[in-house]
């Protein structure tokens, strides 16, 4: 069907955070992973394109979400949204600002909103200030992101060096107020020449009264949580069936391999818990990587009884991280990871490996990419934020789930396991 709204995320986690909240509505969400290089045949309602934009070049993240929304509108899209981080990661560069200015030129519209919020995981903006949690952005462990640290709370200061054009705020006092409200202090802005909004939201009703004020907006940007409403105001506009249908659930096999790369502390504390539950576990440690390569890896995987859900992983406290980035360069340590997870990927698929579970943004470009995935059905949602997805890999059906590094509670990885057997 055409499609309705069309969706461009800046990384693949957060491209199926996106897609799974879409999801929840119980409608069809497809998930490209990059821009198709066919033209749009089937489509759904929801079409979400992952790129992995986060931290390329400003111009190089600007021309290829150009080529996703062009894709998306030959697909019939006539409303966007621009998905990045609910920790609005950026640099004093890009890319949050720059793309958003672009698509905003090209669909001619003079006014768009950032709202990262995302009150289920602990996000929420309130006078423009974002917190993780109860702490402000630049207090949490953000401000440490060895790519995009984040020194400073307050989403206007974070995008006015990003933007050509004023930067406003609609606070939670006027949101609060509702839908009319909301809709006047944007129309005032715009007057005032104000083409960037950041819009207050610390919880989920904050979100259904962003959503439904600013739903014929043809760009609205920000986290996963905004969108999470459209699909429902969609079919109250009668834009959508109201029995849209959702992907059906395939019978997928219990061969399951999980592969971490994320070195997020939440991360670390749901291996922590993996590794106690007797489960068998692999450690890369990038120096030995370095000397020996992924085969020691392979061999140990060769020997793993699939059924028992090995995990393999390259996850460490910041201390280990450090040591191996000042060892060998941040980037090589960590290409050496990706490279390694997503061998030990395609090995544990031709040894029957039909449930794939990943942590890490990076970690699951590196293995999507080897696994030759391009496009992935969304299915039951794990935690929020993460759901399972289905796709084809060499002809073979699989369950995928692309963990991002801060989401999941700590037993993420025995929860993905039950939640595709309760599905
Ligand atoms: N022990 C390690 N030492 C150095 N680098 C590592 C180590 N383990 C993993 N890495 C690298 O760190 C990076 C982790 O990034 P990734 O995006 O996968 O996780 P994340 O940042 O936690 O996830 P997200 O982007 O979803 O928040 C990858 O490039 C990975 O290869
Ligand atoms: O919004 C988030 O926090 C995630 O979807 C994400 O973008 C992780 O990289």
């Amino acid at each position: 069907m055409t499609t309705l709204l069309g969706c461009i995320a800046d990384d693949f986690t957060g491209a199926t955070d996106l897609a799974g909240l879409l999801a929840r509505s119980g409608v069809r969400v497809s998930l490209r992973i990059g821009v198709p290089t066919e033209p749009p045949e089937e489509t759904s309602p929801f079409e979400v394109i992952a790129l992995k934009s986060r931290t390329a070049p400003v111009t190089e993240a600007v021309a290829e979400t150009q080529k996703a929304l062009e894709w998306l509108q030959a697909s019939g899209a006539k409303r966007f949204f621009w998905k990045y981080c609910s920790t609005f990661d950026s640099t004093a560069e890009g890319n949050i600002g720059p793309v958003a200015e672009a698509l905003m030129k090209t669909l001619g519209t003079g006014q768009t909103i950032y709202c990262p919020a995302f009150p289920e995981n602990g996000r929420a903006i309130f006078m423009g200030y974002l917190f993780v949690g109860q702490q402000p952005l630049a207090e949490s462990p953000m401000k440490d992101h060895p790519l995009t640290p984040m020194r400073d709370s307050n989403l206007m200061r974070l995008l006015e060096p990003q933007v050509t054009r004023p930067v406003g705020l609609a606070d939670r006092l006027t949101v609060a107020r509702g839908v009319e409200a909301l809709r006047a202090r944007l129309s005032d802005l715009q007057a005032g020449g104000y083409a960037h909004v950041v819009v207050d939201a610390v919880a989920d009703d904050d979100l259904h009264i962003i959503a439904e004020a600013c739903q014929d907006m043809p760009l609205m940007t920000g986290g996963s949580a905004v969108a999470m409403p459209l699909p429902h105001l969609y079919k109250a506009q009668g834009l959508l069936p109201e029995d849209a249908p959702s992907t059906p659930k395939p019978d997928i096999p219990k061969q399951t391999i999980i592969l971490s790369g994320s070195c997020s502390a939440m991360t670390n504390a749901q291996v922590a818990r993996y590794v106690d539950t007797g489960a068998p576990t692999f450690r890369l440690d990038p120096l030995e990587v370095a000397k020996t390569g992924a085969q020691p890896a392979l061999d140990w995987l060769a020997g793993q009884n699939l059924t028992q859900a090995p995990l393999i992983y390259a996850t460490a406290d910041p201390a280990s991280v450090k040591a191996a980035q000042e060892a060998l360069g941040t980037a090589k340590a960590g290409v050496l990871i990706e490279d390694t997870l997503a061998a030990c990927a395609v090995a544990a698929r031709d040894m029957g490996a039909r449930r794939v579970i990943v942590a890490g943004g990076e970690t699951s470009g590196a293995v999507t990419k080897a696994l030759g995935v391009t496009q992935l059905d969304i299915g039951a949602e794990i935690a929020p934020g993460v759901p399972w997805t289905f796709c084809t890999s060499d002809g073979h059906t699989l369950a995928l789930t692309l963990k991002s590094g801060n989401f999941g509670a700590e037993t993420f990885f025995t929860d993905a396991q039950d939640r595709l057997d309760a599905a």
